[in-house]
């Protein structure tokens, strides 16, 4: 089964091109301020105006985000999939207002925290950022990928947080994972994507299949 990859936090044309032409599965967009990844809706927009070629699929990461921030950024940016930071029954919400494809983000210590709920369309499975971190995510901390080593999901879901392309073979070996998603671990500092680390990200991901687990 080959590895479904995500390169999140995208922040310019050479970081789209790489992705894209690597063939990632998803790209995706951090509409969140207190990143160092953010992008406004039309900086994102124009990023994908002025890419020449096939696209992934585009992910935007919403953090708490209102019903009127999400609209207006549909309206001026096509999103294919939503992940958000936010509450399962928010997240719902959320899916059941805009009809996309809802991703929820899961801040995981233990196998009690996995998901269980099959509504929505997949889990982001992360570690619990730490307390003073001024975000919920992208802050290249790694979770124990032997919790989720035999964890049968009846769902969809990838594993983020602390992967890099000297990691991620190992961390798909030992999680299982059908999925696997980066933003800091290819980058050269905070916001900073590198093409060359992003083809080896994708590389390195795709040379390790998930085992299948049917
Ligand atoms: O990337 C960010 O800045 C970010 C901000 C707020 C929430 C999530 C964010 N990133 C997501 O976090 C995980 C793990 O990231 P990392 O590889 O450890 O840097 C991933 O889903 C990012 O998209």
């Amino acid at each position: 089964m080959k590895t479904g990859v995500k390169i999140c936090g995208l922040t310019d044309g050479a970081g789209l091109k790489a992705a894209s032409d690597a063939a990632a599965d998803w790209i995706g967009f951090v509409f969140f301020e207190r990143s160092p990844r953010f992008v406004t809706p039309t900086e994102a927009a124009e990023l994908i105006a002025s890419h020449e070629g096939a696209l992934p699929k585009i992910v935007g990461l919403f953090v708490k985000a209102s019903d009127a921030q999400i609209a207006e950024t549909l309206a001026t940016v096509k999103l294919d999939i939503l992940q958000l930071y936010d509450t399962p029954e928010r997240a719902r919400a959320i899916k059941a207002r805009f009809g996309l494809p809802v991703w929820l983000s899961c801040a995981v210590e233990s196998q009690d925290d996995l998901p269980k709920d099959t509504d929505l369309d997949g889990y982001v499975i992360e570690p619990r950022a730490p307390g003073n971190a001024s975000r919920p995510g992208g802050n290249g901390i790694s979770l124990d990928w032997a919790l989720l080593r035999n964890w049968h999901a009846p769902f969809p879901w990838m594993l983020a947080g602390g992967l890099n392309p000297d990691n991620i073979a190992q961390a798909i070996a030992a999680s299982h994972a059908p999925a696997v998603d980066v933003s800091s671990g290819v980058e050269t500092a905070p916001g900073c994507k590198s093409p060359d680390m992003i083809r080896n990200f994708i590389k390195n991901a795709r040379g390790t299949c998930a085992p299948d687990r049917n």
